[in-house]
């Protein structure tokens, strides 16, 4: 009784600070709180930091990367602020030797003091430029570390991953039916709004329609089929034509056409399966303005394809307008090709101008490369149904964004690494997207905050961070200053933009990358680099930091 007393009042206290039960301060890791402790007991309550959160290396073997998630971390800090019942739970997992004043100030945090500066979500990014600059008291901006990185983590993979799939599929429609196969619900919630703003039509995900009022798609599935046997399981088959008058029998008419159909296609009626035509019509029955048929069942050009034939002529006899088809076996290519063929031939005999225009939806697991190559073998798809590749990002599953401390107490931090790649860059830095005359971003490059910036047709000597060779002067046509303030005071300071607005940014924001940037196979690297100020100085430290060794 007591038990569900506090769950109540827990419910209610999460309800108050408008958190949504998986996203809390408690989801993190536990070395963020010990450290916490350990920090707090240290007499660092005061200290002020700088962390950078950032990624080292572009997915999927591609030179881009799509920014997401930010609106996530936003909201997070807003409500940021541990609850009774989770410093209680928190007693109850550190040693019982902690100070006790310290649940007290445990309590007492909020994320006001802190302040991020982040990229706009949605915009085309790159290695070890920051996504977000957290600047506040360290012990808060530590304890942000680890719900950061999973907010930001998976969602731009996942946008990254639709971006990809979305420039693969050209203009076609794209849809994500991957619930089934997500990492669970929260990765099949993610998966379906992320893909969406990666550029997906919509999703077969219900719960995200409603949550992110993204649009919401289906067709049905074999099973639907296969409960038909015969038309004697059809008990209801009259349906009222489109502008009124009495209803008609929509079985017989399918049966009627069916009959020339499978002479048109040189079929066996003894082959067409029954069970799926009474499938077809019922389900036309039930949506006449939206049927859509899965046609591979039991043979797609015996049967399927007919028995769709005839119903969507029935359903035209009744002035409705049937959608399309879904192929989810076989060679995709060639039956998309078979089944336009059959539209094409059903419009010159019936005269029906829509027939051969009719949708062609593709599914069974798709992936980036099954659709280009389905682009060059040549087909007549108009959509896909994508499931497990997409959501599972199985081409690789984790996008490795890190959280840096680059400045404590205005003293700049640099994290060493025998990987010249994985050295820090310290300080507080700016980054700007140099844009050359064609209109398409050249470098970005990081300056350390208190230099100016760059100015359009001033050259700038960009420096690789790491190579001392590297480095070119740029004459920007255009710059853009990448981070804006976004969170202050305890507040969301910049205007939310809804989801359909995000993914209009992921299509403009990719329009500016040169194409062989974006493409598939071995795309040029895109460079990101550092001003002179900031090599100079970053090498400084570096040195001050690298012990000197002794042979011997
Ligand atoms: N023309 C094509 N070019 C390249 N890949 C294709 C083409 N047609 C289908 N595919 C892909 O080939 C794979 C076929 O898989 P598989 O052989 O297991 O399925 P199937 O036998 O056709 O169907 P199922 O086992 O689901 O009934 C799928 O990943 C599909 O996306
Ligand atoms: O990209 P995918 O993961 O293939 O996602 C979509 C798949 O999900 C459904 O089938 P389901 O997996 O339930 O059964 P099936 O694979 O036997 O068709 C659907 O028919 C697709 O095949
Ligand atoms: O609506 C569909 O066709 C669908 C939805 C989820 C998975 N596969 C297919
Ligand atoms: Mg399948």
């Amino acid at each position: 009784m007591s038990t569900d007393l506090n769950h109540k009042s827990e419910q209610i206290h999460a309800k108050k600070m408008g958190q949504n039960g998986i996203v809390q301060p408690l989801l993190t890791d536990l070395y963020q709180i010990t450290m916490a402790y350990a920090y707090w007991k240290a007499g660092k309550t005061e200290a002020n930091a700088v962390f950078d959160l950032f990624f080292r290396k572009n997915p999927f073997h591609g030179e881009f990367t799509i920014f997401a998630g930010l609106e996530e971390c936003l909201k997070f800090l807003e409500k940021f602020c541990y609850s009774h019942s989770d410093i209680e739970y928190i007693k109850h997992i550190l040693p019982a030797s902690i100070e006790p004043e310290f649940y007290e100030y445990l309590g007492s945090l909020t994320a006001k003091d802190i302040k991020v500066y982040a990229i706009e979500e949605g915009t085309v990014v790159f290695p070890r430029v920051p996504l977000l600059r957290v600047e506040g008291p360290l012990i808060v901006a530590q304890l942000l570390e680890t719900t950061l990185l999973t907010l930001v983590n998976y969602a731009s993979l996942m946008a990254t991953n639709a971006a990809r799939y979305r420039m693969a599929a050209g203009k076609l429609k794209l849809f994500e039916f991957g619930l089934r196969r997500a990492q669970g619900p929260d990765g099949g919630l993610s998966a379906s709004k992320y893909s969406y703003i990666g550029g997906f039509d919509g999703t077969s995900n219900v719960l995200a329609g409603k949550l992110f009022n993204i649009p919401v798609k289906g067709t049905h599935a074999h099973s639907y089929v296969t409960s038909f046997s015969d038309f004697s399981e059809l008990t209801e088959r009259e349906l009222q034509p489109k502008n009124g008058g009495f209803p008609k029998n929509l079985l017989e008419l399918a049966v009627h056409f069916r009959k020339r159909l499978v002479s048109i296609f040189s079929v066996l009626l003894s082959e067409v399966n029954d069970g799926e035509l009474a499938a077809f019509v019922s389900f036309a029955l039930a949506f006449p303005e939206n049927f859509m048929a899965l046609v591979d069942t039991y043979d797609v050009k015996k049967s399927g394809l007919i028995n769709f034939c005839a119903t969507a002529l029935a359903l035209h006899e009744l002035g409705y307008k049937a959608v399309g088809i879904r192929l989810d076996s076989g060679d995709l290519a060639y039956l998309s090709v078979v089944g336009r063929t059959y539209f094409k031939k059903v419009q010159e005999e019936y005269g029906i101008p829509y027939f051969s225009s009719l949708m062609i939806m593709a599914s069974n697991d798709i992936n980036e490369e099954t659709i280009l190559s389905l682009n060059e073998q040549g087909h007549c798809i108009d959509s896909f149904g994508i499931g497990t590749h997409l959501v599972t990002c199985q081409k690789q599953p984790a996008l490795g964004c890190v959280y840096k401390m680059v400045e404590l107490d205005g003293q700049l931090k640099i994290k060493l690494s025998q990987d010249v790649e994985k050295v820090t860059i310290p300080g507080k830095k700016d980054a700007y997207r140099l844009f050359g005359e064609a209109g398409f971003a050249l470098i970005d490059i990081l300056q350390k905050s208190e230099e100016d910036a760059p100015s359009i047709n001033q050259k700038v000597l960009c420096r690789h961070p790491f190579q001392e060779s590297k480095r070119a002067f740029v004459k920007p046509s255009k710059v853009t200053k990448l981070h804006v303030l976004c969170f202050d005071k305890g507040n969301i300071c910049q205007p939310l933009k809804n989801l359909q607005e995000i993914r209009k940014n992921v299509e403009d924001s990719l329009k500016i990358l040169r194409p062989d940037i974006k493409r598939n196979l071995n795309p040029t690297p895109y460079k990101v680099s550092v001003s002179d100020n900031l090599y100079n100085f970053l090498h400084t430290l570096w040195l001050q930091n690298a012990p000197i060794g002794e042979l011997s």
